[in-house]
């Protein structure tokens, strides 16, 4: 395949390696806001900036090329990408975290809070740690997380910080080092503590997992997840 490469940054650089070894060629190199004949691939994958990914989307979207962004930080527009998606009938998929285990995780994390939904001993908070060049807060795993937990529980939202309401889940964002991505749930009674926790020790995961969802959507049309790339849940 001919992919595109929108933001050249950590993770394009990991994901051109892992597009390489699979037999993949990269045509494409944006790494700002400069124009792009993006019909030169045969699907785009856009890791860049909060600002930019909605604009990459469209341009992709626009020219009947797929495209899979890991862009966290922009959903206040992710419904205008599906209209713009389905109006063109185009292929895209976002997720916030391409890799496997995290993807496990989001199940393990779903059936945890059914489980956990009528104890009300139990109070839940979650934190994520990230690298210090990090643009946003939370993460966009914390956020798929506490929206799983919401689904599946009496929780009505999140908040960034200490909770101040009882229908609400504490999210704390800490920002260490070089840090790839640590995320933690946790409920706490007064008798003891049940914790799940996913540590991604480096960005390759990350990146294999956002491949893989390149070569899957390639000759697909439609709005997925990577659920649907993955077939789990
Ligand atoms: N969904 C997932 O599995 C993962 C998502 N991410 C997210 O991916 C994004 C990128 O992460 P990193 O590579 O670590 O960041 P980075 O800062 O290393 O790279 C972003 C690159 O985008 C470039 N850029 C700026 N404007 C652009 C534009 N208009 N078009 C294309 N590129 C542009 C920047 O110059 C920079 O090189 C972040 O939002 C991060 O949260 C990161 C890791 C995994
Ligand atoms: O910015 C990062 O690095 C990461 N961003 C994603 C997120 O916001 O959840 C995924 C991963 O945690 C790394």
């Amino acid at each position: 395949m001919k992919i595109a490469l929108l933001g050249y940054g950590r993770m394009g650089k990991e994901i051109e390696k892992v597009a390489i070894s699979r037999g993949h060629e990269i045509v494409i190199k944006k790494n700002n806001e400069e124009d792009i004949d993006v019909n030169l691939a045969d699907v785009a994958i856009d890791f860049s900036i909060p600002s930019s990914a909605f604009n990459n989307i469209s341009n992709c979207i626009n020219n009947n090329v797929p495209v899979i962004s890991g862009t966290t930080g922009w959903l206040e527009k992710y419904k205008d990408a599906i209209a713009l998606c389905k109006e063109k009938q185009g292929a895209f998929i976002y997720a916030s975290n391409f890799s496997l285990g995290v993807n496990i995780f989001f199940e393990l994390n779903r059936q945890l809070a059914k489980m956990m939904h009528t104890l009300e001993d139990y109070s839940i908070s979650m934190e994520e740690i990230h690298h210090t060049r990090k643009l946003d807060a939370p993460s966009g795993t914390a956020i798929t997380l506490a929206e799983g937990i919401i689904e599946n529980s009496s929780k009505k939202k999140w908040e960034l910080g200490k909770s101040i309401s009882e229908n609400s889940i504490p999210i704390s964002a800490k920002r260490i080092a070089d840090i790839p991505g640590t995320h933690t749930v946790l409920y706490n009674s007064e008798v003891d503590a049940i914790e799940i926790k996913h540590t991604a020790h480096n960005r390759k995961g990350f990146a294999l997992g956002a491949v893989v969802a390149a070569e899957w959507i390639v000759d697909k049309t439609g709005v997925f997840s990577m659920k649907d790339v993955l077939n789990i849940g």
